[in-house]
């Protein structure tokens, strides 16, 4: 009997799930997009229940693609969208509110008030991260604080927090399992780093009560088993990790200096750095890249880029400049560059390196020969100005050049932005012929803990390259292209204040 693995990857703009077979190849995708919600200038919201609707519906009807029954399935892997944060009841399983997307940025004030306090040392030095909205602890307190009644049933133990991975899993259990894996928790601003635990100090600092908090596992064991009633038949949930980790697991990065970037809604280019965590000299952050059942847990440096793919969303459903994403590459190469423009997609502030939550989007350099093409062409060029200077506080704290970067995510398959990653960083960029690697990379956790693929070397010689992109741009050009970027986002920053 074949043995598939079943990743369910649960992203900022849309639920999927892919089978994969035991050479790694897809057998399946489904994908459904939800629904976005933005109450206010700066706020992200997601309907958690819409978000487990979704993915369940992906998840059987991939299965149901295939003709694959449940019994077929050796291991589930899920990964998710990072740092977004649900408060449910533990009774009912209901969410109290809205689900507090990463992108949120409606707790700046306290950020910028504990900021001021001086308590950046401490949180960094624990947690390798920044005092930021992007990341769960001020959501958690955030949400306590503003639905009646939460912080008090919160303290009599009624409520559970989670992040995507774990109220997925608390779902797909029947309610039976409240985890979280290390490189979930370690976004939270409550997890210590290097000892993988919640920290109390942190918990008094965000003022987020322990008896929320789900348990931390590793990335790859058996946790639990689905709930039979929704497949068919119990199967093992034996994978799990931010969707970043998953990609950077996915691209086979497992070697220390090995890098990947993944375009999708965001952009996130995460380097391996072995078994101790790197304190960032230049404005990244430090993380968890996943542990694997007792080995040592496994660490990463990460620059995270707030808008990449979405400014192309933003451009089809906003501003109605085509139907499909793939329709920007053909409008952005019929102009030979962007004529001078430059578009900053601040639109929820800026990430690494800037660190700005009052930055706000831009496009100067407009006159009256701009076109939609020059706009399109501008909106390609800032994904990539914005990778390229994450790329470059990544050499710097690593002390030597990336001799190549790993690509993947939907934006990944543009092929004129790939080029212009290459021209503009001076680095070989590498894409792999399955961009899915967040999805892999779960199904590849999960399936190593289920003996499904029996080590990371066998993982690793599954990879295989699509196509690389060479830099072809004169150093000049390139730091003539990069004075004009950083003069344009130094328009945007601070905008709201
Ligand atoms: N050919 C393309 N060129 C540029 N952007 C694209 C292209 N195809 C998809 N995208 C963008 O990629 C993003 C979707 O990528 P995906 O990896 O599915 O993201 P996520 O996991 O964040 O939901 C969308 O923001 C979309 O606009
Ligand atoms: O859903 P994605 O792929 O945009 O990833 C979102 C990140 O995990 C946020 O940290």
């Amino acid at each position: 009997m074949t043995t598939y693995v079943l990743a369910l990857d649960q992203g900022t703009t849309s639920s999927r799930a892919l089978l994969f077979n035991r050479r790694a190849q897809v057998v399946a995708l489904e994908q459904m997009e939800f629904r976005q919600y933005y109450p206010q200038p700066g706020r992200v919201e997601h309907d958690a229940e819409e978000i487990w609707n979704t993915q369940l519906a992906v998840a059987r009807a991939c299965l149901r693609k295939a003709g694959v029954s449940a019994s077929e399935v050796a291991a589930v892997g899920v990964t998710n969208q990072r740092e977004t944060t649900v408060i449910w009841d533990r009774r009912t399983g209901v969410p109290i509110a809205p689900a507090v997307v990463w992108q949120d940025r409606r707790t700046s004030d306290v950020c910028e008030a504990l900021m001021s306090a001086g308590e950046a040392p401490l949180v960094t030095g624990k947690t390798g991260l920044r005092i930021d909205p992007y990341f769960s602890a001020t959501k958690i307190a955030w949400l306590l604080d503003n639905v009646p009644g939460a912080r008090a049933r919160a303290e009599r133990g009624e409520l559970a927090f989670g992040t995507i991975d774990t109220w997925l899993m608390w779902k797909l259990t029947g309610g039976a399992l409240h985890a979280t894996d290390v490189s979930n928790a370690s976004r939270t601003l409550l997890c210590d780093l290097r000892t993988g635990q919640w920290d109390d100090e942190l918990l008094q600092l965000f003022n987020v009560p322990e008896t929320l908090l789900p348990e931390i596992v590793p990335s790859s064991d058996v946790l639990g088993y689905t709930d039979p009633e929704l497949f068919g038949a119990p199967i093992p949930i034996a994978g799990v990790a931010g969707d970043q980790q998953a990609a950077t697991f996915g691209q086979a990065c497992f070697e220390p200096g090995c890098a990947k970037n993944t375009y999708g809604t965001g952009g996130f280019l995460l380097m391996n750095v072995g078994e101790t965590p790197r304190e960032s000299l230049h404005r990244l952050i430090a993380t968890a890249g996943w542990r694997l059942d007792e080995d040592p847990t496994q660490y990463a440096l990460e620059g995270s880029v707030f808008i990449a793919g979405a400014v192309v969303q933003w451009l089809r459903d906003g501003l109605q400049f085509f139907k499909s994403a793939e329709e920007i590459e053909s409008l952005a190469r019929s102009v030979p560059d962007s004529d001078g423009v430059y578009l900053v997609p601040a639109f929820v502030g800026l990430g690494a390196p800037h660190w700005d939550s009052d930055a706000r989007g831009l496009i100067v350099g407009l006159t009256r020969g701009t076109t939609r093409a020059h706009i399109a062409r501008a909106a390609l060029d800032g994904i990539a100005f914005q990778c390229a200077e994450v790329l470059d506080a990544m050499q710097r704290d690593a002390h030597t050049p990336l001799k190549e970067l790993r690509v993947d995510g939907g934006a990944s398959r543009n092929n004129l932005l790939m080029q212009f990653q290459a021209d503009i960083s001076g680095v070989p960029v590498i894409r792999p012929a399955i961009t899915e690697t967040t999805a892999l990379g779960a199904a590849f956790l999960a399936g190593l803990a289920t003996g499904v693929w029996t080590d990371c070397s066998e993982i690793a010689s599954m990879w295989r390259v699509d196509r690389v992109f060479e830099p072809a741009m004169s150093q000049d050009q390139r730091d003539t292209l990069m004075n004009q970027w950083t003069r344009a986002v130094g328009r945007a920053r601070k905008w709201n204040q």
